[in-house]
């Protein structure tokens, strides 16, 4: 028997992650090959006429998942009426001349009055996945405005950041990326994000062996590789002039299939979730651990050992989080 649809909003609809997000969506990458979606696209009046071609070209590719009439709309009651998973991607982006403050402003308005529209009309057990940067601080200014809404059902996305690690080790290992498993992003999806591999391995013909034994260059495992993934998002701005489009949609897509399909045995991945301080991390803010998923619910991997080296990466990116926390907050009164 066929599936109930699911119905999924992705806000910011009309920008560049959207157009590669939503067929994505649309041909099944996000939620399985055989899950009907309907899909609900929301961004600002300014950008409806766009909005629209977007909702043309859906009709236009016949995509067989997309079930019902597509909605793409600027009210965001209608957008977020029935969802069952949120992936809200629309923000304020910073301009020239613009103070942290004043971008961090916009978007705790804009976070702050999407968290009602969500908590009042979204599906029951909505899950929420936060991309817009600064992406842990909007998630956690949803979080606050929508308290009927279980913390455990929002998340930010640091799963760009956690794939760009696994490219980098199989580039260094010429291996096969699908053979190189639980790298961590512990904290913020910033530059002060530390990825840490001592708890990676690589699939060899023998056995799976720990990515330090193989990579045999602390060095560069402790330098340039954790430069590399830090600046990532920079040097593609850099070169595209935009930012990451294709990759941060990609990885939106795997953060919600693990999340709601289960991870892989054996296999961890990195999400940006309420922390309660497990790791000595700041509690209050979302903060990005290893997880596992099952049952539709994540779990933060427990028991890892933490050297000296990666506590202090730990704590610094804590930091910047309670920082960016405070600003939030100087901003709502
Ligand atoms: N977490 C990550 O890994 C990651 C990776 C890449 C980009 N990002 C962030 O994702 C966001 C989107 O990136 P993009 O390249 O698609 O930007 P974009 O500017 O192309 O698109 C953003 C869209 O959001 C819309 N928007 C603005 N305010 C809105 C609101 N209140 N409600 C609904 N829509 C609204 C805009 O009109 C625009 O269409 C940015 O904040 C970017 O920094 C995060
Ligand atoms: O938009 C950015 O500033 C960069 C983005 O968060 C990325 O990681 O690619």
């Amino acid at each position: 028997m066929a599936k109930e649809p699911v119905r999924v909003l992705v806000t910011g609809a009309a920008g560049q992650i959207g157009y590669a997000l939503v067929p994505m969506i649309a041909r099944g990458v996000m939620l399985g090959a055989d899950q009907p979606v309907i899909l609900h696209m929301l961004d600002i009046p300014p950008a409806a006429e766009a909005l629209n071609g977007v909702k043309m070209e859906l009709v236009d590719a016949a995509f067989p998942l997309l079930k019902g009439c597509v909605v793409a709309t600027t009210d965001v009651v209608e957008a977020c009426t029935g969802v069952n998973i949120a992936v809200m991607v629309g923000g304020f982006p910073r301009k020239e001349g613009m103070e942290r403050k004043d971008v961090m402003s916009k978007n705790v308005s804009i976070y702050k009055s999407q968290a009602s529209a969500l908590e009042q009309h979204a599906a029951p057990n909505c899950k929420v996945l936060v991309v817009a940067n600064p992406a842990n601080t909007n998630a956690l200014i949803l979080k606050e405005f929508a308290p009927s809404i279980p913390a455990k059902n929002i998340t930010c996305l640091t799963r760009l950041d956690h794939n760009r690690a696994l490219g980098q080790i199989s580039e260094k290992l010429n291996v096969q990326v699908s053979d190189v498993k639980n790298v961590i992003i512990w904290g913020n999806h910033s530059s002060t994000q530390y990825p840490d591999v001592n708890h990676a391995t690589v699939k060899t013909p023998s056995a799976e062996k720990p990515v330090r034994e193989l990579v045999k260059d602390d060095a560069w495992l402790n330098g340039e590789f954790i430069t590399t993934v830090q600046q990532r998002g920079a040097a593609i701005i850099k070169a595209r002039k935009l930012s990451s489009a294709l990759s941060a949609a990609s990885a939106a897509c795997d953060h919600i299939r693990d999340w709601v399909l289960g991870t892989p045995e054996g296999t961890w991945v990195s999400m940006g979730v309420y922390s309660d301080g497990l790791y000595n991390a700041p509690a209050g803010v979302i903060y990005s651990f290893p997880v596992t998923c099952r049952n539709g619910e994540w779990t933060i991997v427990q028991g890892l050992v933490i050297d000296e080296f990666s506590r202090k990466k730990l704590d610094l990116t804590g930091a910047e989080l309670t920082e960016e926390k405070e600003l939030a907050y100087s901003c709502l009164s």
